[in-house]
This record gives structure tokens, C-alpha cells and sequence, in this order.
């Protein structure tokens, strides 16, 4: 392999024409003729490729008498002795055009923010499953969850928790090829790569990674030539038992305008969903948030109180609030931050309350698995043990009965149901309550735990 580059050549080869040309070895026209419209291809150890434009070049030039005397004063120039082979200039050219291009290198981009770890992440009611499943598949990747899919609203942590993930996995297992990308970045790096020609590459890149973090994935939808790339790269990983996680803000079978192909792929693991924090979680993360920096301003627990009821809607709701309370507290510099400054600093922000008091499928799953002590996971799975499939049933009346959904909505909401089960989970749970009076008390405390008895 060869280890000089174009100018060292060029400088090597006019160095051997000079003294060529001075030691006057030949005549002016043979010189002009023969050898100096030569080049110096190549010097892979100790062997030079000379091109020449002619099989007339060639031949002159092949003579005894002509290379061994440039070998002579090629190896002047080299200090070393060398041996030359002519060659012509148009087999080479020929040659390379056969040779298939080069391949660019692709660094993918670590855009992982050390900032969000396991560590700093707040555990409560709200995200106890999503926590869990992400920290099982950043300790085992693809044995137990594949894919992991979280979904929630805004601000609730899902981002974090991905972070996490690729932050745990580069800190404990620092072999393993970690890909954190948003999904609009994925789409531009796809336009782009078609664009470079380097979409190959960058595909065998993703290949290669042990484990893809994908936020935010309903921005692929509409994006279908970047869906076909991402669909194929995904079957690839996973059947690789390479770790896949993706982000949403709503549950995959919800996901409009990607394909279903993909939606019932994504199906096939574990989704887990993010909730708006209770209030102990609120809290905590609010103290969390201030850690270190209660030196700076003291901030009374009544005051986080009111901000974790009042801005309990999302995470990102919270940190803005508790960063607004802050600038102003150094703005204004009160003795003490306590509830009358807090509540004049947000006087003018509506409260972003948790949507609590609003009637929801997940807050109607919620109640029934807390009164039966079950996870939303069960009830939505296809079990059927007495116990499991007796709180699907009430739950189903519930979203019926109370929200007047479609049964085929309800069937969505409950592991992809179609909508006669639903509806004969209906008639049967409406019976039941008229034939049982001990269901009829259970389902009457959820109602009423759920204020609409
Ligand atoms: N449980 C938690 N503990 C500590 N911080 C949290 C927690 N949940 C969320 N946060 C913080 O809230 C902010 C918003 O979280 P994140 O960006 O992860 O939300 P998201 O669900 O991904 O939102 P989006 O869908 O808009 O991307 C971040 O600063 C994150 O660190």
C-alpha cells in the first residue's frame, strides 16, 4: 500500500527528471520525446509505477538501457534502490473507473445530554412502570422488552428517561454502541444522505449500534420514503436482539399517518405510559430541582406545595414555574421566598393544573386497577383470569357508561379489542351490576371515587 500522497510523487518525479536531464544520458529530442512526459503513479515499497501516454512511450521506455537508468537516478532521489514498472496511463484509468467509489465514513452525531440520568429522575405513581422498563432494558438489552415504547404527553419525562437509558448504558457496558435521534433529525439525516449518496453508509451505521433511542416518533408520520428506511433499519435491529426505544405523545395504536405495518411492529413489545405527576411526585421533583441552590434562595415547603398543585399539568411546567419564582426572587430579593410572594409572582399565570378533575379513559383505567390493586398492563392485556378480565370489564362499562365512546374507541384504548368484545364486555359487566350486589358496590365506589357517582 502505497504511503505517499500526489505532491510527494510529483516532488519525487520532477527531482528524478532534473537529474535526468542534467546527466545530458539522452539527447534533447529522445528526452523530450520519451521521458519527460512521464509521471510517477505510484511507490508501494520499493517498486515505482511510471505512466507513460504511449505503447511507443512504453516501449522506448521498457528498454534496458532507458530504465535501468532511471531506476538509477530514481533511487538517488529515494536514497534507496528501486525498481520501476511502466505502465499505461489509460490501463489505469481504465482500472480505477472499475473500481467501485470509495466508501464515506458516517460518525453518527452523539447528541446524548449527560444532564438526564436515572439518578436525577423522580420516581412516583405517575411513572413507576415507564421508569422501570427503561432501566430493565438499559441493564438487558433485547431480552426482555423490544421494543420499549413510552408514551405520554408533553413535559412528562420521556426525553429524560431515553437520555437516561444512553447515559446508564455508556457508564456500564461502555462497549456498546449507544444512537439517541429525534425523529425530525432522523428524517433530515435521511434527505440528506440520499442527497450525499451516503445513505447506505449511514443505514450500516444504525445497523451497527446495540441500542436506538427514538424520540418523539410521530413526526415521522407523512414522511414515507424516511418510514421505508426507518421500517427496514428497525426489523433489522430487532432482529438482531439490538435494543429499540422509542417516545411518543400518545399510544401506538393512536399513531396517525405512519403505517400500520409499523404501528402493529411497535405493538409487539412493551408500551408503557407517562402520566402527569401526583402530587408527591410533583413535589419531589421540585425539591430536586432545587438542590443546591437553597443557599441561593430559601425557599419555604408551603411555596413548593402551591407550585406542585398549581402547575402539576407536566414536568415542564413545573421547572418554568420554579425558575420563574427564582428569577424573581433575585430580582426582588425578599427576605424570605413564602406563600404571599409566590402567590403575587403567579397571580398572572393560569394554574397548568393536572387534568384531574377531567373525565379520562386513563384516569377510569387508573381508578379501577388502584381499587383492585392491578397495573394498567393487565387490564389491557389479553388475559383472562377471573380477576383481571372481571376490572377490564368495569372499566370498559365505565368508559362506555360515562364518556359515551365508540365501542371500537374504547376497543383501542384496551389492547386493540375489536368491538364486539367490547360491547359483550358491556352487556355483561350491566347485568352483572343488576344480578350482583357486591359489583354493584365495587363499581359504585369507583364511581364515586372517581366523582361521577
Ligand atoms: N420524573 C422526573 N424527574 C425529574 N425531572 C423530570 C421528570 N420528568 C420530567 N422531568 C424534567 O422535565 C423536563 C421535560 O421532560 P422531557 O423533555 O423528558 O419531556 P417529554 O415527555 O420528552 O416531552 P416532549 O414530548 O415535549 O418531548 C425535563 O427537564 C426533565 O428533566
Amino acid at each position: 500500500m502505497s504511503t505517499y500522497v500526489k505532491n510527494n510523487l510529483n516532488s519525487i518525479w520532477n527531482q528524478t527528471l532534473t537529474l535526468i536531464e542534467e546527466s545530458d544520458y539522452f539527447d534533447s529530442a529522445t528526452f523530450n520525446a520519451f521521458i519527460v512526459n512521464s509521471t510517477l503513479y505510484d511507490i508501494i515499497d520499493d517498486l515505482a509505477i511510471i505512466l507513460v501516454p504511449s505503447v511507443i512511450n512504453k516501449k522506448v521506455f521498457e528498454s534496458v538501457e532507458c530504465l535501468s537508468f532511471v531506476q538509477q537516478k530514481l533511487s538517488e532521489v529515494m536514497d534507496q534502490t528501486m525498481q520501476c514498472e511502466v505502465r499505461l496511463k489509460k490501463d489505469i484509468d481504465a482500472a480505477n473507473a472499475n473500481q467501485p467509489a470509495p466508501k464515506k465514513e458516517v460518525i453518527l452525531e452523539d447528541k446524548l445530554l449527560d444532564k438526564y440520568t436515572f439518578d436525577n429522575f423522580i420516581v412516583g405513581q405517575s411513572n413507576r412502570e415507564s421508569h422501570a422498563a427503561a432501566l430493565s432494558c438499559a441493564m438487558t438489552p433485547g431480552k426482555f422488552f423490544n421494543p420499549l415504547f413510552i408514551f405520554g404527553n408533553s413535559g412528562l419525562g420521556k426525553t429524560h428517561l431515553l437520555h437516561a437509558i444512553g447515559n446508564y448504558v455508556k457508564q456500564n457496558q461502555p462497549d456498546k454502541k449507544v444512537l439517541y435521534i429525534y425523529s425530525e433529525d432522523f428524517i433530515t439525516l435521511v434527505v440528506n444522505s440520499i442527497k450525499d449518496k451516503t445513505i447506505e453508509e449511514v443505514k450500516e451505521a444504525i445497523c451497527n449500534v446495540d441500542y436506538l433511542l427514538i424520540d418523539d416518533i410521530q413526526r415521522l408520520a407523512q414522511w414515507g420514503r424516511s418510514q421505508e428506511i426507518f421500517f427496514n433499519l428497525y426489523n433489522k435491529l430487532i432482529s438482531n436482539d439490538k435494543q429499540v426505544i422509542i417516545t411518543s405523545d400518545i399510544h401506538p395504536s393512536e399513531l396517525k399517518g405512519i403505517e400500520t405495518r409499523l404501528i402493529s411492529r411497535f405493538s409487539s413489545g412493551l408500551s408503557v405510559g407517562i402520566d402527569s405527576p401526583e402530587f408527591e411526585t410533583a413535589y419531589a421533583i421540585l425539591e430536586k430541582k432545587l438542590e443546591g441552590r437553597q443557599e441561593e434562595v430559601l425557599v419555604q415547603r408551603e411555596v413548593l406545595e402551591y407550585i406542585a398543585n398549581r402547575f402539576s399539568a407536566d414536568v415542564r411546567s413545573l421547572e418554568g414555574a420554579l425558575n420563574n419564582l427564582i428569577f424573581k426572587a433575585i430580582l426582588f430579593n425578599p427576605e424570605i421566598i413564602d406563600l404571599k410572594f409566590a402567590v403575587e409572582v403567579f397571580k398572572e399565570n393560569p394554574a397548568v393544573v393536572n387534568q384531574d378533575d377531567t373525565l379520562s379513559v386513563m384516569r377510569i383505567k387508573k381508578a379501577v386497577c388502584e381499587f383492585y390493586g392491578l397495573t394498567r398492563q393487565q387490564i389491557e392485556s389479553k388475559s383472562r383470569t377471573k380477576s383481571i378480565s372481571n376490572a377490564r370489564h368495569i372499566a370498559i362499562y365505565l368508559c362506555r357508561k360515562h364518556m359515551d365512546l365508540p365501542f371500537s374507541k374504547i376497543g383501542a384504548e384496551f389492547g386493540g379489542r375489536d368491538h364486539s368484545t367490547i360491547m359483550s364486555s358491556y352487556d355483561k359487566m350491566t347485568k352483572s351490576i343488576k344480578q350482583n350486589d357486591m359489583t354493584a358496590q365495587a363499581v359504585g365506589k369507583i364511581e364515586s371515587k372517581l366523582g361521577i357517582s
